[in-house]
């Protein structure tokens, strides 16, 4: 009877992937049989297996299930036993993908096929090993939320979890037991009716972080960190913690470190504060979203290793403050990092800038010559700006340099050999300049070792809130005022704007509302005409696509911003914050006069 069994070439073990890549092994045996078989035979197997059957062909491909009812049905119709099984006799089956997972198997029938990306038969499930599937799974989910419960339990730190209109769905024991209540007194009631002084319904209106805030709770400075939790660009909650046991501790904590700072770390301290102060860390580019992150890890690991990095990204996304925590996070960070930009030198002093001459080189030239960036640079790191911009035949004195590490002074007839790390910064797209032969496609490769491509703002919106509570707090210490608090119909204005000069423009915006708004908060009436304009068009023109929609945006920002400086280019630049000749290539592309 057995050999009725067809188990020749198939795999003994099969690999259904789960959900988070949890993997299920199904062992044999199959209950299968191939086509052609007489009531009989399939009579004897189901009785033997008290199994459904799963009919296969030559390939192993899945021809259908056959079930004990339709077999007994054929014979009280009078068929005879010898009858050959008709194919119409088959059910459809639900059929799963090796690679399909688990939790969305449908597990009605006693048999589901198990089929490769080929359709063909891998192997099969049976309705027990799904369910039993189905309670792990469900065991799972249960024990990581006791987990998170314990976890949050055992924290000294209050935590307490709003969702996106205010209401309490978690409090932990040490935030009910400072505030002296029972969870369930708090859960599901509005968060400002339960913790006085608290801004966390603020918090998933304006989307800003606060990490350090002082808050006052029964007569108590408490130190506070509110933080929106974001999903899909959207804020569906917020989280507030109360840090240590209110200032005091905070005090401790501050007054131990700075003892063992000043015993032991002055040195360091003084260092630390000449040199790294000065330039920018990955500490200092500051965003929540997970395009930032993600760039910030790969430039962290970029940092270790000695390749030429490419930075491309459009103008003000923060491709200098990349390059420069590169520097500072590699081995050469006691060394200098010169930067340069490209495309602000005249073209016959670039070579000169670049390279250095030697006296007599030119006339003018000064006594005893001069260092170019690369020998400053030297031990260290070269970033070259705008790179994209470079004419043709310096494009090939920069390949030579960076194929022989050496250079000759302008004039000069000496190699200075080199140990220079570049980087380099474009905000063109260069392999569209390699196309149009306006970029050397061998300096193009050479350069493009390690490429980061940094994300305009409008990429990663939910960035805005942080980085203007951050420049409020910066340009406020700056300026000697007082904090401002930014009204939500501006927060939201912001976060609909696309920011064509991304971080840099958000910088102006900001420090021209520290310096012209007179009272502490920010409304609608202070925010930029540009601003407000674009968010008037967006909600007339909601529904015209998205990419004629920036466009418009764009030319209508560039227009104002020309028509406020009655035409002066370089003021509209610095109003947009865009480099002059992003400027001047936009007033082409989009044909402003
Ligand atoms: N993530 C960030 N957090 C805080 N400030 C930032 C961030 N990214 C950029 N900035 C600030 O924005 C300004 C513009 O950044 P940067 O000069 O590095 O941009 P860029 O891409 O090199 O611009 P360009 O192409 O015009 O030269 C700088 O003042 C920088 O400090």
């Amino acid at each position: 009877m057995l050999n009725h069994f067809e188990q020749r070439n198939l795999p003994n073990e099969v690999d259904v992937q789960l959900e988070h890549n949890v993997h299920y092994w199904m062992k044999p045996p199959y209950f299968l049989i191939f086509e052609k078989q007489s009531i009989q035979q399939i009579l004897e197997l189901l009785t033997a297996k008290n199994e459904d059957i799963i009919m296969i062909n030559k390939d192993h491909c899945v021809l259908g299930i056959l079930t004990s009812e339709v077999i007994y049905r054929a014979l009280l119709k009078g068929l005879p036993l010898h009858q050959e099984i008709e194919e119409s006799w088959l059910q459809d089956p639900f059929i799963v993908r090796a690679d399909e997972s688990i939790i969305h198997v449908n597990f009605e029938g006693n048999i589901i096929p198990v089929v490769n990306h080929e359709e063909k038969l891998v192997g099969s499930l049976s309705q027990k090993e799904i369910l039993n599937y189905k309670d792990y799974f469900i065991q799972s989910i249960k024990h990581n939320v006791e987990l998170i419960d314990i976890i949050l339990e055992i924290a000294y730190e209050g935590v307490a979890v709003v969702d996106q209109h205010g209401y309490i769905v978690k409090m932990n024991k040490a935030y009910c037991n400072f505030l002296g209540i029972k969870p369930e007194e708090a859960i599901g009631k509005y968060v400002a009716d339960v913790i006085e002084n608290t801004q966390l319904h603020k918090t998933v209106k304006s989307g800003i972080p606060e990490r350090g805030g002082i808050q006052m709770i029964q007569g108590q400075k408490m130190i506070v960190h509110r933080i929106p939790i974001w999903q899909n660009d959207q804020i569906i909650g917020a989280i507030g913690m109360l840090i240590f046991e209110g200032v005091t501790e905070l005090y401790q904590i501050l007054e131990n470190a700075t003892q063992v700072s000043t015993a032991n770390n002055s040195k360091i301290d003084a260092e630390y504060k000449n040199d790294h102060n000065k330039r920018k860390t990955f500490e200092h580019m500051v965003g929540v979203s997970q395009a930032l992150h993600v760039t910030k890890s790969m430039a962290r690991k970029a940092a270790k290793t000695k390749s030429t990095v490419l930075i491309t990204g459009e103008s003000g996304t923060g491709k200098e403050g990349f390059a420069q925590a590169i520097h500072n996070l590699s081995s050469r960070s006691t060394e200098p990092f010169i930067a340069i930009n490209c495309a602000a030198i005249p073209e016959h002093l670039l070579e000169a800038e670049l390279f250095g001459y030697v006296e007599g080189a030119f006339t003018g030239a000064k006594k005893g010559g001069s260092p170019g960036k690369f020998e400053l640079a030297n031990k260290g790191t070269i970033f070259l700006d705008e790179i994209g911009d470079m004419p043709l035949h310096m494009q090939t004195k920069i390949l030579r340099v960076l194929e022989e590490n050496e250079v000759v002074r302008l004039g000069g007839s000496r190699s200075i050999s080199l140990d220079v790390r570049i980087i380099a910064a474009t905000n063109q797209r260069l392999e569209e300049c390699v196309r149009e032969g306006d970029f050397r496609e061998d300096l193009y490769y050479r350069l493009n070792v390690i490429h980061l491509e940094i994300p305009p703002l409008r990429k990663r919106k939910e960035d805005i809130p942080a980085l203007i509570a951050h420049y409020l707090n910066r340009f406020s210490k700056e300026y000697g005022v007082s904090q401002k608090n930014v009204d939500q119909s501006v927060m939201e204005a912001l976060r609909e704007y696309d920011w064509p000069g991304n971080i840099r423009q958000l910088m102006n915006v900001v420090e021209q509302f520290i310096n012209f708004v007179d009272g502490d908060s920010i409304n609608y009436h202070h925010l930029p005409s540009v601003i407000r304009k674009n968010q008037q068009t967006k909600t007339r023109e909601v529904h015209q696509p998205l990419k004629s929609e920036r466009i418009e945006t764009e030319i209508l920002t560039i227009q104002k911003a020309l028509e406020e400086v009655r035409g002066n280019k370089t003021a509209a630049a610095r109003r947009l914050g865009i480099h002059r000749t992003t400027l001047y290539k936009k007033l082409r592309q989009f044909k402003i006069e």
